[in-house]
């Protein structure tokens, strides 16, 4: 990793001792910023494994909605010895990110992004609040423009081809706002619908993922009478009803009881067996290391580190590799030392 510089006074962000490569392992710097609490980081240029493939030209063939048929073929991918689940490609990214940037107004959220996702991985995003998160996943998912840069999920560009590339995504984006005045059923049914599926295979598949999320019973429910952990789960089950290749989920687990959250493990777990690839955003660093075989660091709108989660981890617990990389803020000074008075001293 390039050199660091200490955080501003009032926070204890990375140490320039400690720091090990972690982004050097996959990207070089080319320039320089800084995280909210201070601490320098480099512009990444990603490297093999999780580096994305150069810019293409749109593809001309025609948009597709729905059951892809290609989706019936085997994902090729490889899997280590020793680990059942894929954590290298045998083909092309599922997801690269070339040069992706953002701005809103003055406030630039994602600054330059670039990095891949291979097949057949289970991927977590994560930074702290404002990184730029579900910016990003927004434009890779096509529901944001984005100001530069290219999204392919495989070889399809999102905003040249956005219905083909939709045909292979299912989307949980953040603040997820359905159809509420449907029923948990009546919302698959729509869903399955658009995606142009036919009525046996909704029927099925919405019944099988009613069960599966613990949702049968409130399937004739309107979802705006859903908890926000049962709209969570209605969300990801219209993501997967089409049976996608990628699935880009914004906090899967937030507001999620622990039952659901190992039933969504599960379910999770099963998709990226069969071939699929998952991104997920999470705040749950314990989650994200048992989960996820690759993570991303990020913090104002770009990459700390990226790789498979034993090597960001460095050995460390996550957590803490998050906050050396980030930069944790400790409250010094006397920050808030008013809330330890008593009260009656106001
Ligand atoms: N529609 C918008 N208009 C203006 N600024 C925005 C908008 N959306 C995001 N931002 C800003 O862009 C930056 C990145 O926001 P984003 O929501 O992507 O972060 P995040 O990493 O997902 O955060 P969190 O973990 O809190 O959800 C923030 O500074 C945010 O204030």
């Amino acid at each position: 990793m390039s050199e660091q510089t200490p955080p501003p006074g009032g926070t204890s962000g990375p140490d320039p001792a400690r720091e090990e490569p972690v982004i050097s392992a996959f990207t070089e710097p080319q320039e320089s910023a800084t995280t909210p609490s201070g601490a320098h980081i480099p512009t990444p240029v990603p490297m093999p494994g999780f580096a994305p493939p150069p810019p293409m030209p749109a593809p001309t063939a025609a948009g597709i909605i729905g059951d892809d048929p290609s989706l019936d073929e085997p994902v090729p991918t490889s899997v280590a010895p020793g680990r059942t689940r894929p954590v290298r490609p045998a083909g092309p990214p599922a997801l690269s990110i070339v040069g992706l940037r953002k701005a809103f107004g003055a406030k630039l959220a994602v600054a330059d992004l670039s990095m891949a996702v291979p097949q057949g991985c289970m991927f977590g995003l994560v930074g702290p609040n404002g990184a730029g998160k579900t910016t990003t996943l927004s434009m890779a998912t096509g529901l944001l423009r984005p100001d530069a840069g290219q999204v392919l999920v495989g070889d399809v560009d999102v905003w040249a081809d956005p219905a083909r590339a939709k045909a292979l995504m299912g989307v949980l984006p953040d603040g997820l706002r359905l159809f509420d005045r449907l029923s948990g059923r009546e919302l698959l049914k729509f869903v399955g619908q658009m995606r142009r599926m036919d009525e046996a295979t909704i029927a099925d598949r919405s019944n099988q993922l009613l069960s599966t999320l613990g949702l049968s019973e409130d399937a004739n429910t309107m979802v705006a009478d859903y908890s926000a952990g049962m709209t969570k789960k209605i969300g990801l089950a219209c993501a997967l009803i089409h049976r996608p290749r990628l699935l880009v989920l914004d906090e899967p687990f937030e507001s999620v009881d622990p039952v659901s959250g190992e039933t969504i493990r599960e379910i999770l777990h099963e998709f990226v067996a069969g071939g699929g690839t998952v991104v997920l955003s999470s705040h749950v660093m314990e989650l994200v290391e048992t989960l996820c075989d690759a993570v991303a660091v990020m913090a104002a709108g770009r990459l700390l580190a990226i790789g498979d989660t034993d090597d960001v981890r460095q050995g460390k617990p996550l957590q803490q590799r998050f906050l050396e990389l980030v930069g944790a803020h400790h409250l010094e000074g006397g920050g808030l030392s008013w809330l330890g008075r008593s009260q009656s001293s106001n």
